[in-house]
This record gives C-alpha cells, structure tokens and sequence, in this order.
C-alpha cells in the first residue's frame, strides 16, 4: 500500500487486461489508452478495473505520472462519508523501475461519459431535468473539492467527455493528465486544455487560476441544459458560449433548453438559475466569474430549496385547504400565515443568491 492506495502487481494486471489486448480497449486519449481489466479478488468477486497506459513517448509517461500524482494527493483528502464525484484512484502498478512500465489504475466506470449522455443518441434516451440539476450540482462539487484541496489542484481539461458516470449513474470527474496542484512551479507550465472549453484568457503561464475551470465548468453546464456542442461548426454562431450569453441576457430561457425534453413549468426557475451561473461563469474578466464555493452554493443551496418547497409548503397548504373544507373551523390566517413564511423563505434565498 501507498497513501492509502493499491500497489498492483505489473503481471497481474497484464493479466487482468488479457496484455493490454484491443478487446479490452475502452478508448483512447491524447497521452494514453485505457483497458477494462477484470481483477479477481479474494473472496471470489470480479473487481473492474479502468487500466491507463501511456503511450510511449517521455512526454505521454510525465504527464501520466503528474495524473497519479494529482490523483493520490486528491485521494488522501477524501473523506469517506463524501463522495467527491471524482474517479475513483484504486492504485499503480509496483514500481519495477521501468518508467514505460507504470500504469495508473481506477474504478472502472461502465456508463460511459456526459458527451455520450448528451450527443450520442444511441448511449441512452435524453436525460430528464432533474437529472440535469443533479449532474450540474454534482460536478460542481467535485470541481469545489478538487480547488480546495490542500495542495489545491486546478484541472485544466473539464469537459463533458472527462466527466464519466459510474455504475450508480452518477458523474464523476475523470482525466487529470493535464492537471496542476499548487506547489507545481507554475510559471513554467504552459496554458492548455480544449477548444471550446478552454477560458479565452488564459493565454500565458501567469494566467493559470482555478477561474480558468470556472470558465470550462460553465461551459459544462451550458452543455448540459441545451445540448448543443462546446463548438458546433454546423451552426452559427459555432461556439455555445456566443450563442447562449445574448438568449441569457433577455431571458430568452426556453430557446435555450434542450427541446427533445419538455422543461416541466416548475423547473424553469432552477434551469434559469442554473443558466445565469452559467453565464457568470464564462464571463471573459475573471474577476466576474465566481469561484467554485460560491457556485455550488448558488446552485445546490437553489435547486435543493426548490426540491424542498415545491412539496411541502404546498402540499401543507393543500392539506390546510382539504382540512378546512372537512371542519369549516380552520382560521385564514393560519393559511396567510403559512403562505408568507414560504414567501419569506423564497425572498431570503433570492436575497443571497443576488
Ligand atoms: N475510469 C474509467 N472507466 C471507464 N472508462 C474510462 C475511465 N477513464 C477513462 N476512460 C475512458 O477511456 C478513454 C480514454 O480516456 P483518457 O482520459 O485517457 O482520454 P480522453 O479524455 O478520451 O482524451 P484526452 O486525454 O485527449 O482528454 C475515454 O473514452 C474515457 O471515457
């Protein structure tokens, strides 16, 4: 064991790839291909494994050596009663001295990605709204954890291919290879990441900040509720970001909103919330866009009030009204009462959130 983390044996998990064999290729990335490996454990369970090799040049095995780095460290701050929604880091392969020979090993993830959710119509059928708020709450946790981990790491490549669902369909944020954690010496590394989702202003080593995943996770999030591509050169404008930012400022919410999915009346408020953050956060001045702490709690703190209120204060009124038909005896202002508490509720958290 290493922080916490397996140390596979090499051979063993040659095996449990049938020796890295196209069958149980997954897919591969620009510095490495993954392998579903099937890994017997001792008390006769399979155990999936996602199995990442490097492709064989000295750049591809440093930067899979920084995603084992980045993903360690991440592990040692996870509190076991939290799921971060970031992959699951299980090990490495023993250190035999060969550096080609290092393979980083995760929880295989078996539902695929949030591209494949949104664009690939054969994965699955399109996800429901409630669905959408969740993935958004739930990925901006995960980016929030990522940003206050000590030391804190900026993931530089959010996008919807990196975020993969696991067997529970929940999303998990995946592919650290171009990540940073703080200590790095920042001023020598370089901006990268991916067209479409990569912040505008990020154009010089000194312009790495956690704001520039701020930016690709309100890309993300436009992805989500509208399901047109980052970049889409069928259309125009091609960029989402161009396309959405003047819909959002008039409010235009439903054009915006992925039409094979009929947005539900008492929905449009959260989605249009989440379309506003959205907006903040590729805001091209950094100093606009809010940080991760102030994102999750604009969405979750709003979309879990919607959860809560939409049911009980008005199914406590529609109980009240039932009630008072029954007895005739019920005051109204027992009924006013427990309307202007929900309306006050609704006015302290517009309040915060503005
Ligand atoms: N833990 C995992 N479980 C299942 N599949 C995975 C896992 N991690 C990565 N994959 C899949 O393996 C493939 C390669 O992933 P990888 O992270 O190396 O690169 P990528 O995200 O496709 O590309 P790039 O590195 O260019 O961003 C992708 O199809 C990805 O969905």
């Amino acid at each position: 064991m290493i922080n916490n983390t397996e140390e596979f044996d090499y051979e063993q998990l040659v095996k449990a790839t049938q020796s890295f064999s196209e069958s149980r290729l997954v897919g591969k990335g620009s510095h490495g291909s993954v392998y579903k490996g099937i890994f017997p454990q001792q008390n006769d369970d399979l155990l999936l494994l996602a199995v990442k090799r490097a492709s064989f040049n000295v750049d591809n095995i440093n930067k899979l050596q920084n995603e084992i780095r980045v993903l360690s460290s991440l592990r040692n701050h996870h509190h076991d009663h939290q799921n971060p929604h970031v992959v699951n880091f299980l090990g490495t392969s023993h250190d035999s001295g060969f550096k080609e020979n290092k393979l980083l090993v995760m929880e295989f993830m078996p539902n695929g990605s949030l591209h494949d959710l949104l664009h690939v119509s054969s994965a699955a059928p399109p996800p429901p709204w409630k669905k959408r708020v969740e993935i958004a709450v739930q990925i901006s946790r995960a980016v929030k954890f990522i940003h206050e981990s000590n030391p804190s790491v900026i993931h530089r490549d959010i996008k919807s291919t990196n975020i993969l669902f696991d067997s529970d369909w929940n999303p998990r944020l995946a592919d650290f290879g171009l990540a940073v954690s703080q200590p790095d010496s920042l001023s020598q590394i370089q901006p990268a990441g991916t067209i479409g989702y990569l912040d505008p202003s990020y154009t010089s080593p000194a312009k790495l900040s956690t704001k520039n995943d701020v930016f690709s996770f309100g890309v993300v999030l436009l992805e989500i509720i509208s399901c047109r591509k980052a970049i889409d050169v069928s259309r125009a404008p091609s960029s989402i970001v161009d396309w959405a930012m003047p819909l959002i400022k008039e409010d235009r919410i439903v054009e915006l909103c992925d039409e094979r999915v009929a947005l539900p009346p008492h929905m449009e408020v959260a989605v249009g919330h989440i379309l506003r953050v959205a907006a903040r956060c590729v805001s091209e001045e950094e100093e606009n866009r809010p940080e991760m702490a102030e994102i999750v709690l604009m969405i979750d703190k709003y979309c879990n009030f919607m959860e809560r209120v939409r049911f009980p204060i008005w199914t406590t009124l529609l109980g009240m009204l039932v009630k008072k038909k029954q007895r005739k005896s019920v005051k109204e202002s027992d009924v006013g009462g427990e309307i202007s508490r929900g309306k006050m509720i609704l006015r302290e958290i517009l309040a915060e959130l503005h």
